[in-house]
C-alpha cells in the first residue's frame, strides 16, 4: 500500500510556490509530480492537502524532553508527540536529566526509553562534564552521542572547557554550549535593563553571556572543535560569533524564536511565562539576533523546549525556573512574524528550520526529491489559529505565545513515510 499526498505546493524560491503532488512506499518518496497525475492504486491511501504548503520536516538541536528525571513536566512519548505537531521529525534533547546521562549505562538507559517510546527521531545529547558540573569530563570516546553540552548550566572554567574540546575534537563531536558565567549572574532572573528596574527584579547581565562565549571562540580556534552555541541572545554574542567565523574558526549558533518574536519591554508584568534562560533582552539585542540569522551569522532556529508545570511557574520571577515551552508553535510563529510580514522569505525560513540544523551536524539533508526518506512536513499558510493550550500534545504549556492568532500551523506530519501526526 502506497500514501499519496496530493494538491500541496512547494516553495521554488524566495516565496515562490509551484504544485506538487507525492508518492510515498516503504518509507521513501517514489513519485514527486506538479501535476495531479500520480497513479492511485486500490488501497492506497490518499491525502487531499487543499493547497498547503509541503516542507521538508524540520530538526530541532535544542528541546528538553525532561526523562529520567521529570516525566511531570514531559516525557520521550509526549514530547516526541508534541514535536511531530511541529512539524519536526528530528529532534536533539538535552541531558540535564535526573540521572544525567554521563556515562555509557546511563546513555543506554535514555537510548532504551527512546527505542521504545519516541515518534520521531530522538538524538540524545550527552553532558560534557559528570552530572553537568564543571569539573570531571565525561568518557567522550565511550559514549554514543552525536555531540556533547551541560545545557542549563555554562563550563565554569576555561582550563574544563578547554579539555573538553580538546577530547571532543578527537573523537570527532561537537561540543554545544549554554553559555553564562555563574560569577557574572548576581541573582539575575531578568534581563539587566528596562524592565527589571521598573519591577524591582534583580538583572541578568548580557555580559554574563557574551564573556563566555568570547573565552570560548578562543578556545575553540586554538582547539579545532566544532564548536555549537545555544539560544543566542545579545549584540554582543552576535558580534563575537561573526568575528569568530570570518575568522574561519568552527563555530556555529542556534536563536530561539522567543528571542527574535520578544524583547523584555513585552513582558508585561512578574509573570513567569516570560521568564527564561537567557532571559528576553533589550530591543537594539533582537534586532541583531534578527540580523545576524539573516546574515547567517546564526546558523539556525532552535527552540529550546523547556517544558515546567504550571505549579512550578506559578511563583513569579524570583521562585519559578526558568524555560518555556515551544515546539508545537515554532514555525507558526515564526511564519506569522517575519514571513507574512515580509521580513524572511519561506524558502530562508525553511532553511532555518529544516536544512542548517542537519547540515550543521552532519545529519541527512531532508529532501522532496523520488529516492529521498519521506520525512515531510505540511503547514497551512492560510488559517488562522488561536493558540490554545488545550490543544498542546506537550504535558506542560507554559509559554507567553498562549491566546495568540498565527497562521501556518502544522497539518500533517510524515515520518519515514508513517502518519505521526495530523490536525
Ligand atoms: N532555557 C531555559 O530557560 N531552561 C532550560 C535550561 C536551558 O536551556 O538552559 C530548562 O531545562 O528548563
Ligand atoms: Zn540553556
Ligand atoms: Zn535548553
Amino acid at each position: 500500500m502506497s500514501l499519496v499526498v496530493k494538491n500541496g505546493k512547494t516553495v521554488v524560491e524566495g516565496n515562490q510556490l509551484k504544485a506538487i503532488n507525492l508518492k510515498i512506499e516503504d518509507g521513501k518518496i517514489v513519485a514527486v509530480s506538479d501535476q495531479d497525475d500520480i497513479e492511485v492504486a486500490d488501497g492506497d491511501q490518499v491525502i487531499d492537502l487543499a493547497g498547503k504548503l509541503v516542507s521538508p520536516s524540520l530538526t530541532d538541536v535544542h528541546v528538553h524532553f525532561r526523562e529520567p528525571g521529570f516525566e511531570g513536566k514531559e516525557t520521550i512519548l509526549t514530547g516526541s508527540k508534541a514535536a511531530a505537531r511541529g512539524g519536526y521529525t528530528r529532534v536533539a534533547a538535552m541531558p540535564n536529566l535526573n540521572p544525567a546521562p554521563d556515562t555509557p549505562e546511563k546513555f543506554q538507559a535514555v537510548q532504551d526509553i527512546i527505542d521504545q517510546d519516541a515518534v520521531i527521531e530522538v538524538l540524545q545529547y550527552a553532558p560534557i562534564t559528570s552530572e553537568l558540573k564543571s569539573d570531571e569530563l565525561v568518557d567522550m570516546a565511550h559514549i554514543d552521542a552525536f555531540a556533547f553540552t551541560n545545557d542549563g548550566f555554562g563550563v565554569q572554567t576555561a582550563g574544563t572547557m578547554y579539555l573538553a574540546m580538546q577530547e571532543a575534537a578527537r573523537v570527532g563531536k561537537p561540543i554545544v554550549a549554554h553559555t553564562e558565567d555563574e560569577s557574572l549572574l548576581f541573582g539575575g532572573v531578568m534581563h539587566e535593563g528596562i524592565k527589571n528596574k521598573e519591577l524591582g527584579l534583580p538583572g541578568i547581565l548580557s555580559v554574563t553571556e557574551s564573556s563566555q562565549i568570547a573565552r570560548d571562540i578562543h578556545l575553540a580556534e586554538a582547539t579545532g572543535v566544532h564548536y555549537h552555541i545555544c539560544h543566542v541572545s545579545t549584540e554582543a554574542s552576535v558580534a563575537a560569533i561573526r568575528d569568530g567565523k570570518a575568522r574561519g574558526i568552527h563555530v556555529t549558533a542556534e536563536v530561539a524564536p522567543h528571542h527574535l518574536i520578544l524583547n523584555e519591554l513585552d513582558i508585561t508584568n512578574d509573570d513567569a511565562k516570560f521568564k527564561m534562560n537567557p532571559p528576553l533582552r533589550g530591543e537594539k539585542d533582537q534586532a541583531a539576533l534578527l540580523e545576524g540569522l539573516l546574515d547567517g551569522t546564526i546558523d539556525m532556529i532552535a527552540t529550546d523546549h523547556a517544558p515546567h508545570t504550571a505549579e512550578e511557574k506559578s511563583k513569579g520571577f524570583l521562585h519559578s525556573p526558568f524555560g518555556i515551552v515551544g515546539i508545537e508553535t515554532a514555525f507558526a510563529l515564526m511564519y506569522t512574524h517575519f514571513v507574512k510580514t515580509g521580513i524572511l522569505t519561506l524558502e530562508t525560513l525553511i532553511e532555518k528550520m529544516a536544512i542548517t540544523p542537519t547540515s550543521v551536524f552532519g545529519f541527512d539533508t531532508p529532501t522532496l526529491a523520488v529516492g529521498a526518506d519521506a520525512n515531510i512536513a505540511v503547514f497551512d499558510l492560510d488559517t488562522a489559529y488561536t493558540i490554545d493550550p488545550k490543544d498542546y500534545l506537550s504535558k506542560s504549556t507554559n509559554t507567553p505565545f498562549n491566546g495568540e492568532t498565527v497562521y501556518g500551523m502544522c497539518a500533517l506530519t510524515i515520518y519515514q513515510g508513517q502518519v505521526v501526526y495530523q490536525a
